[in-house]
């Protein structure tokens, strides 16, 4: 079998982004190529709209800069602005088919994989220039969109109403996820307890971080906050960025275009709305029903601000409540057992 084209999609606030961000590109390229059964032809960094409204989230023109910055000394990891220039929040099972479909269009409309290599070239995409290299026309085989992750991210799957179950389903049956290991978090176990992971668990990959090192965005902040030294923790531009416009500082204010409630209701009608999502052209998903998950996500922390449910939610659906706490995460409280 000749080896998938897989692209690397990765979704987050990267508020700001750390070495740790771009090393786990790095990581699960190394990996899948060392597997021999996938071609990485790109890596797209996709960062959240402002709407997501998470704590301390500073605007995405500023997000968007740090990450052309740190992205400058990678010559395959590109950046698309697509998610935050939408009108609002955009769940990642849709952030992850607008890119696989602007892929499929641009090779589609080029004639193809093995011919008009031009053409291809002049279809090349702001966030994946190589369309048209003889790298990509190695192999004679679709370009795959993959998210890829650390733990946490995939953990977030069992937090009761933030993601659909559909969507997860598609995330990994259609596109497949690549999931870094990081400290905190359980990716093997948390596959294992759940039915619907174990099912799809051919299209996920766990990316074993031997070289551990938590940087986080969070513990990044709390350092310039106290004034102390982030350098060897994150690109020296970004931090020159950071300083030169005064984020995260102490005496910082956090622009926010939205107040956290707002946030939370607009989670939530984007979750609950039933606009559709374009399809993808290549991939039909598998529409197996989601088998139910018997364990409740464990949490010990205390809650710190307890916003409304929005009145637009119907009785029969879950009753949510969202919680923005002290170190950033949005936490999704719901009365029903998620179905992951
Ligand atoms: N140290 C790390 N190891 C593995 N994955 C990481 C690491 N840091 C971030 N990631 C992953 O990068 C993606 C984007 O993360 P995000 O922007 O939320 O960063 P973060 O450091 O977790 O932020 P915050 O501390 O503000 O919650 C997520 O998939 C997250 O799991
Ligand atoms: N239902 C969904 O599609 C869903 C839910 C929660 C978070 N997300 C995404 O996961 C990422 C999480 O980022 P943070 O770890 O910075 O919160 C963001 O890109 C966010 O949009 C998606």
């Amino acid at each position: 079998m000749p080896p998938a084209k897989v692209v690397l999609l990765a979704c987050g606030s990267y508020n700001p982004p750390t070495n740790l961000h771009f090393r786990m590109f790095e990581v699960a390229r190394d990996h899948l190529h060392r597997l021999g059964n996938h071609i990485v032809v790109g890596g797209v960094i996709s960062p959240v709209h402002d709407k997501y409204g998470k704590k301390e989230l500073v605007a995405s023109t500023h997000r968007v800069k740090m990450l052309q910055l740190g992205l400058e000394t990678s010559n395959w990891i590109h950046l698309s602005d697509w998610e935050c220039n939408q009108p609002g929040w955009t769940r990642t099972l849709e952030v992850l088919r607008y890119h696989q479909n602007q892929i499929n269009d641009a090779m589609q409309s080029s004639g193809g994989e093995s011919n008009n290599k031009r053409a291809r070239q002049e279809k090349n995409l702001p966030w994946l220039p190589n369309l048209g290299t003889d790298e990509v026309d190695s192999v004679n085989t679709p370009i795959q969109v993959k998210l890829l992750c650390g733990g946490d991210l995939l953990e977030s799957f069992g937090t009761p109403g933030l993601w659909r179950d559909e969507d997860i389903k598609c995330v990994v049956g259609d596109h497949g996820i690549v999931v870094i290991t990081r400290a905190g978090s359980d990716a093997c176990k948390f596959i294992y307890e759940s039915d619907m992971l174990t099912k799809y668990m051919n299209n996920i990959t766990i990316v074993t971080e031997w070289i551990t090192n938590d940087i986080s965005s969070t513990k990044i902040r709390r350092a310039f906050r106290r004034g102390d030294s982030v350098k060897y923790l994150i690109n020296e531009a970004v931090e020159q960025y950071i300083r030169s416009h005064g984020l995260y500082s102490s005496t910082a204010k956090y622009e926010s275009v939205i107040s956290k409630s707002d946030s939370s209701e607009i989670m939530l009608s984007a979750l609950n709305s039933s606009a559709s999502i374009p399809k993808m052209i290549i991939t039909e998903p598998d529409h197996a029903e989601p088998e139910q998950r018997t364990k409740k996500p464990k949490t010990n922390r205390r809650p710190k601000k307890v916003s409304p449910v929005s009145n637009e939610i119907e009785e029969s659906e879950p009753k949510v409540k969202i919680e923005i706490r002290d170190n950033g995460t949005i936490e999704v409280i719901s009365d029903k057992e998620t179905t992951v």
